[in-house]
C-alpha cells in the first residue's frame, strides 16, 4: 500500500503538533469530540430533510472506549462519513492555507503555548498518539475506507468493511516517558474521560456514550459485584437553551473554544433569549484578538444558524452587518423552516428580524462595554475599530449614525484615546470645530506645523492614524453639530478680527510677490497664500476642496487610482523672517527669489511626508545657499 506525504504546509503543523509541550494535551478528546459532533449535524440535518431517509433518534451518538491492554483510545460517531477524495482533503492536508504562516509568525514571538491558541483540530490526536487510525464510511459511498498514520512519515488510505455510515477515530497512545513526567494512561482512565468529557463537552447535543464500571453491593455478602453499563456522559442540554444563571464564565469561553469560533478567548459575550413576535436564543462573541484573515478578503462573516436546535448553515452572512463581521456565535429559532435554501432565507422576514435584534444588542453591548470597561474596549478597539471606521464610510454613510459613538481617536490632548463625545464635552466655549491632523505617526503629527496655532489656543485635536479614518470622518461632517476641521485644509477661523486685518493687510501689500510664486509654481499648486495658522513654521501645504492631502495619498496607493488629486496651496507665515528674505529677494534679486520660491515648496512637501518630484534639484538648491 502506497504511503502519501502530507501536504508540506500540514507536515510543518503536525511537527509543531508532536512535539508539542502545550500543557493542556486533554483538549485533543474536545478536537476529537467536536468533529464528531460536526459530523453528526450533516446527518442528522440530512435524515430529518430527505424523505427517503428513516429518522430515529438513538441512533445519533458519540462514544469513547478505552482499552488499557491495547492502549487505545476510540472515538466512534454516527456522522456523515467521509469518502476516499475526503480523507485525502481533509486529514492530508489543512483547510486554512494561511494558518500556518500566522502560527509560525506568532510562535516566535509567544514560545511553546501558541498551539494553544489555536483550532488544533483533528491533529491534536498526535499530541498524545503515535499512531492514529481513522475508519470511516460516507452516507454517499458503499464503500469504507481507512486512514492510517503515525503523524510523520505521511498516511495511508484503503478500502476496508465498515458496517454503519460514521467513523471510528483510534488514538494508538504514546508510551509513557519516565523522565518526562508525562503519562498518557491518564487518557485510558475511566474518571479522568469522564471529567474531560464533562468539562468541555458537556454541551454537545447528542450522548457521548461510555462503558462505564458500576459497583453493586451484593445484598446477602460483603462482595461487590462489578458490572459494566454504558452511559451517557454529558447533560446534551444546548449551552444556548440553559438560563444564564445556571452558567459561568467557564462554560461560555469553553463554548467558544469547542465551537472554534476563534482561536483565542472571548473578551466578551452576551446570551440572548428572546420570547415575542419573534422567538431566538443566541450567544454572541467578541474575540480578544484579531483573526489573522479579518481584514482579507478570505474571511467570511456569519453566525451558525440553527433552526429548533438543527444546526442548518455553518455561516449565515445575513445575521450580521458587515461593521459587525467580528462578531462570532450562533442563533437558534424555532420560527425557520429546516428545509430553507440559501437564496429564500435571505428574504427571510423573521431572519431579517432576527439580524435587526442581533445588531441592536451588539451596538449597546459594545456601548456598555465602552461606558463601564474602557479597558476591554480599548482592547476590542484595537483589533476591530478600523472595521466600525468601515461601516461609518460604507453604504453611503447610512450606519454612521449607528456607529459614531463607538468610535474612538487618538487626542493631542489627553494623549489616549477618546470618543467623539468626550471630545465635545471638553471643548471650550468658543470652539467652533472638532479639529483633526492626518498622518502616518503620531509623533509626526505632534510636530505638525499646522497644529501648533490649535494647541496654542488649548484646542484639542483627534489624529488621525489610519487610511479610513478621514473618509469616514468625511462622510459624517460634524458630530452633535460641530463640524469636522482638518488643520491642514481649508480655513481654520482661529485668528482674532484683528489677526485677520493685518494678513489681509499684507496680502494685498505683497499681492505681486505671491502671484509671482504662484507662476513659478503654477504646475504645481493651486494657490500661494498668507497662512493664518502658522506660528513658528515659515511654510506649509494645505488643501482646498474635499480632498485633502492625505486622501491623495491614499488613492494613490488604491488599484484603480483614477489619479485623484488635492488642491494644493502654498501658504506663508508673514511674521516669520523667511518671508521678509523672501520679499527683499524679490524686490532685489529675481534669481534668489525663485530658488526660495522651490526651497520652500520642497520644504512643504516634505512636512507633509509628500515625495520630492526632483531631489537632485533640491540638494544642488540647498547646496547654493551655501556657497
Ligand atoms: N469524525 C469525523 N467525521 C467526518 N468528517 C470529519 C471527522 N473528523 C474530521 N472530519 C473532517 O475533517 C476536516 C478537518 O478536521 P479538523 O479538525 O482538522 O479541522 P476543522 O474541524 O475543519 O477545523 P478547525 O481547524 O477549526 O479544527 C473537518 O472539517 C471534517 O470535514
Amino acid at each position: 500500500m502506497a504511503q502519501k506525504e502530507f501536504k508540506a504546509e500540514s507536515k510543518r503543523l503536525l511537527e509543531m503538533m508532536v512535539n508539542s509541550i502545550y500543557s493542556q494535551k486533554e483538549i485533543f478528546l474536545r478536537e476529537l469530540i467536536s468533529n464528531a459532533s460536526d459530523a453528526i449535524d450533516k446527518m442528522y440535518y440530512r435524515t430529518l430533510t430527505d424523505e427517503s431517509l428513516s429518522f430515529n433518534q438513538d441512533d445519533f451518538y458519540i462514544k469513547v472506549t478505552a482499552d488499557k491492554e491495547a492502549r487505545t483510545l476510540t472515538i466512534v460517531d454516527t456522522g456523515i462519513g467521509m469518502n476516499e477524495a475526503e480523507l485525502e482533503e481533509n486529514l492530508g492536508t489543512i483547510a486554512r492555507s494561511g494558518s500556518l504562516a500566522f502560527k509560525q509568525q506568532n510562535e516566535a514571538k509567544d514560545g511553546h503555548d501558541i498551539i494553544g491558541q489555536f483550532g488544533v483540530g483533528f491533529y491534536s490526536a498526535f499530541m498524545v498518539a503515535d499512531r492514529v487510525t481513522v475508519v470511516t464510511k460516507s452516507a454517499d459511498s458503499s464503500q469504507a475506507f481507512r486512514w492510517e498514520s503515525n503523524g510523520t512519515d505521511g498516511y495511508t488510505i484503503e478500502p476496508t468493511d465498515y458496517d454503519a455510515v460514521g467513523s471510528t477515530i483510534t488514538l494508538h497512545l504514546k508510551e509513557n516517558q519516565e523522565d518526562a513526567e508525562e503519562s498518557f494512561d491518564e487518557y485510558l482512565d475511566e474518571q479522568r474521560l469522564k471529567q474531560i468529557i464533562k468539562k468541555y463537552s458537556d454541551f454537545i447535543r447528542y450522548p457521548i456514550k461510555m462503558d462505564v464500571t458500576k459497583y453493586e453491593q451484593q445484598e446477602d455478602s460483603e462482595e461487590t459485584v462489578e458490572t459494566i453499563e454504558e452511559e451517557t456522559i454529558n447533560s446534551m442540554v444546548p449551552i444556548w437553551r440553559k438560563n444564564k444563571s445556571e452558567l459561568t464564565d467557564a462554560d461560555y469561553e469553553n463554548f467558544y473554544q469547542e465551537k472554534r469560533y476563534g482561536f483565542d478567548k472571548p473578551l466578551a459575550y452576551e446570551h440572548i433569549h428572546v420570547d415575542g413576535t419573534i422567538r431566538y436564543n443566541s450567544i454572541l462573541y467578541i474575540p480578544e484578538t484579531t483573526p489573522f484573515d479579518f481584514y482579507s478578503k478570505d474571511f467570511e462573516k456569519g453566525l451558525e444558524l440553527y433552526s429548533s436546535g438543527v444546526l442548518i448553515m455553518e455561516k449565515c452572512p445575513d445575521l450580521l452587518p458587515d461593521y459587525f463581521s467580528f462578531v462570532k456565535g450562533m442563533v437558534d429559532s424555532e420560527d425557520l423552516s429546516l428545509n430553507i435554501s440559501r437564496e429564500i432565507l435571505q428574504h427571510d422576514r423573521q431572519l431579517q428580524m432576527i439580524a435587526k435584534n442581533i445588531k441592536s444588542k451588539i451596538k449597546s453591548q459594545l456601548k456598555k462595554m465602552l461606558k463601564n470597561d474602557r479597558e476591554h474596549y480599548e482592547k476590542f478597539f484595537e483589533a476591530f475599530g478600523r472595521q466600525l471606521k468601515y461601516g461609518v464610510y460604507s453604504d453611503f454613510g447610512q450606519n454612521k449614525e449607528d456607529l459614531q459613538d463607538l468610535l474612538l481617536f487618538h487626542s493631542s490632548k489627553e494623549k489616549k484615546l477618546v470618543s467623539l463625545a468626550d471630545y465635545v464635552e471638553a471643548m471650550p466655549e468658543e470652539q467652533e470645530f472638532i479639529y483633526y491632523a492626518t498622518g502616518s505617526s503620531i509623533d509626526r503629527m505632534e510636530k505638525l506645523p499646522q497644529a501648533e496655532l490649535v494647541k496654542d489656543k488649548g484646542f484639542e485635536l483627534l489624529y488621525f492614524t489610519e487610511d479610513v479614518d478621514e473618509f469616514a470622518i468625511k462622510m459624517m461632517r460634524e458630530y452633535q453639530g460641530k463640524e469636522f476641521k482638518s488643520i491642514a485644509s481649508g480655513d481654520l477661523n482661529l485668528e482674532s478680527e484683528e489677526e485677520k486685518k493685518e494678513a489681509e493687510e499684507s496680502a494685498s501689500e505683497n499681492k505681486e510677490l505671491f502671484d509671482e510664486m504662484k507662476s513659478l509654481l503654477a504646475d504645481k499648486v493651486k494657490d500661494v497664500r498668507i497662512s493664518t495658522r502658522l506660528k513658528s513654521h515659515p511654510v506649509c501645504l494645505t488643501a482646498e476642496g474635499e480632498v485633502t492631502i492625505e486622501m491623495e495619498k491614499i488613492l494613490q496607493q488604491m488599484p484603480d487610482n483614477q489619479g485623484v488629486k488635492a488642491d494644493k496651496v502654498l501658504e506663508i507665515n508673514y511674521s516669520h523672517e523667511v518671508f521678509n528674505s523672501l520679499k527683499q529677494t524679490f524686490d532685489q534679486d529675481k534669481e534668489t527669489f525663485k530658488l526660495y520660491t522651490n526651497l520652500l515648496y520642497n520644504q512643504a512637501l516634505l512636512i507633509e511626508g509628500l515625495p520630492i518630484e526632483d531631489p537632485v534639484a533640491f540638494t544642488n538648491d540647498v547646496s547654493k545657499l551655501m556657497k
